[in-house]
């Protein structure tokens, strides 16, 4: 199976998944300079009902925090998209160090962790079926930065040892995910995938410039999660990451000057 190891990791996906080395592939390295302002683009519209946050669960790649999605509580509007997507999950993606561990990078440079707010167009019958569609999914990317501890990440933080393992998972209840978003929602646009096999071509790219906080004591928390299932033999979550695909031409907008 799949995974971030030399063995299975990223350069090694296109052997079970040949859309890896496909023309829309997520992440890519977003270069201010060459990103086009577009005056049309509208401002993100996020509404988040903390009722509908159902659980937090270690998937082997990642935890990741769900939703009930089976009604418009929890959704994304406006901003490059047309029509409503709603909330699925939300999870991560960081490094072993503090010096790398997002997908993006904005001019080369790497993160310590990015937030990714997973959402599918209601167009469609159910997540499932969305991500086989063009337009069928929209992620929101936001960066992290080490700085003040995020006291709204703690909370996440403290349900870890329920899920310290591959397949744990534990109800975790009336979280906001909105108290992750930064103050300021400018954002970078492009068309994308998702970043883990299947790589499946149908994400719409909403990556926002400004970064939330972390602090380094908090990173070595996300770095205690274990890849390996209870009774195996134990192998630190991380590196989850996939680096920068090729951008093979395509336009990468700006929602501000
Ligand atoms: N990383 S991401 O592009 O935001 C993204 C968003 C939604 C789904 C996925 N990937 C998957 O669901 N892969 C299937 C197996 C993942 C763990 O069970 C990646
Ligand atoms: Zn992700």
């Amino acid at each position: 199976a799949w995974g971030y190891a030399a063995s299975n990791g990223p350069d090694k996906w296109a052997d079970s998944f040949p859309i890896a080395n496909g023309p829309r592939q997520s992440p890519i390295d977003i270069v201010p300079g060459e990103a086009s302002f577009d005056s049309k683009l509208k401002p993100l519209v996020l509404k988040y009902d903390p009722s509908t946050c159902q659980e937090i669960l270690n998937n082997g790649h990642s935890f990741q925090v769900t939703f009930v999605d089976d009604s418009d509580s929890s959704t994304l509007k406006d901003g490059p998209i047309s029509g409503t997507y709603r909330l699925k999950q939300f999870h991560f993606h960081w490094g072993a160090s503090d010096d790398k561990g997002s997908e993006h990078t904005v001019a080369g440079t790497k993160y310590p962790a990015e937030l990714h707010l997973v959402h599918w167009n209601t167009k469609y019958p159910s997540f499932g079926e969305a991500a086989s569609q063009p337009d069928g999914l929209a992620v929101v990317g936001v960066f992290l930065k080490i700085g003040a501890e995020n006291a709204n990440l703690q909370k996440l933080i403290d349900a870890f040892d329920s899920i310290k393992t591959k397949g744990k998972q534990s109800s975790f209840a009336n979280f906001n995910p909105a108290t992750l978003l930064p103050g300021c929602l400018d954002y970078w646009t492009y068309d994308g995938s998702l970043t883990t096999p299947p790589l499946l071509e149908s994400v719409t790219w909403i990556v926002c410039k400004e970064p939330i906080s972390v602090s380094s004591a908090q990173m070595g928390k996300f770095r205690s999660l274990l890849f390996s299932a209870e009774g195996e033999s134990e192998c630190c979550m991380v590196d989850n990451y996939r680096p920068p695909q090729p951008l093979k031409g395509r336009p990468v907008r700006a929602s501000f000057k």
